[in-house]
């Protein structure tokens, strides 16, 4: 569903789209959030909010809720930079992150595993990092059940989807969210910056 432009003219040397993705219950909306309270005062990192056809007031992510009937005509209008169809939902990345890529930003948003190709294809592979964030697979259900966002039906087929998809290519960051929040939430901007973080990565049912 992704609209395909070109935009490697002109993109500042410094500007990066950071894609953190990963199974649903993994962590990424609590690391964000997290990241995007810390750093609130660094006017070179963004953090833009989705568009998603989820209802406002939903628990957890606050996002900027499309009607369906409108997501599909504001995407063949150019409105996303990056959109897809996942869990009976619709999601976007606003179409203004081209330009902030372009003027030199880190943009850091969640997305689905399903368009890294896509977002080097638009960016350039030197202007896209990916965080992957990895949980073992029993997290991820109980996280879900205590997020109480989901019926339990969706969750089963979120945890269906966990494994669909291998993060691969270059500029893949791995970030382990087992332990403690505080320690995922230091390893992510970790990350962000590209600073080396000591990861005991520790064998078991990993989920990329
Ligand atoms: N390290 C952690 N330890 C314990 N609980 C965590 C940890 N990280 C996140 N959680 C909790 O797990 C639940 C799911 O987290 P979150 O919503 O951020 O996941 P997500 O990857 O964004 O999922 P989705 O893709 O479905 O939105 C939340 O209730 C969150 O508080
Ligand atoms: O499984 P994949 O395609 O990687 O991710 C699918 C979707 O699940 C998550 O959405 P949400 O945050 O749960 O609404 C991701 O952000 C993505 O939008």
């Amino acid at each position: 569903m992704t609209a395909r432009h070109d935009i490697h003219h002109g993109a500042s040397e410094n500007g990066l789209l950071i894609l953190v993705v990963g199974p649903s219950g993994v962590g990424k909306d609590t690391l964000l959030d997290a990241a995007r309270a810390r750093l609130r005062d660094d006017e070179t990192i963004l953090f833009p909010r989705r568009c998603i056809t989820r209802p406002a007031g939903s628990v957890g992510e606050i996002h900027i809720p499309v009607r369906a009937e409108d997501f599909a005509s504001m995407a063949k209008q150019g409105a996303f930079l990056l959109s897809w169809r996942a869990h009976n939902l619709c999601y976007g990345i606003p179409n203004h992150v081209r330009n902030d890529v372009a003027n030199g930003k880190i943009v850091v948003v969640n997305t689905s595993r399903s368009v890294i190709d896509d977002a080097r294809d638009l960016l350039g592979s030197d202007h896209v990092r990916v965080i992957s964030i990895r949980a073992h697979e029993d997290a991820l259900r109980q996280r879900l059940v205590a997020r109480g966002r989901e019926s339990s039906d969706d969750i089963e087929q979120r945890l269906r989807r966990a494994s669909a998809y291998q993060v691969d290519g270059p500029n893949v960051i791995a970030v382990e969210n087992d332990n403690d929040l505080e320690t995922g939430i230091g390893r992510f901007i970790d990350a962000i910056f590209h600073r080396p973080a000591h990861t005991d990565q520790a064998p078991g049912n990993r989920v990329v």
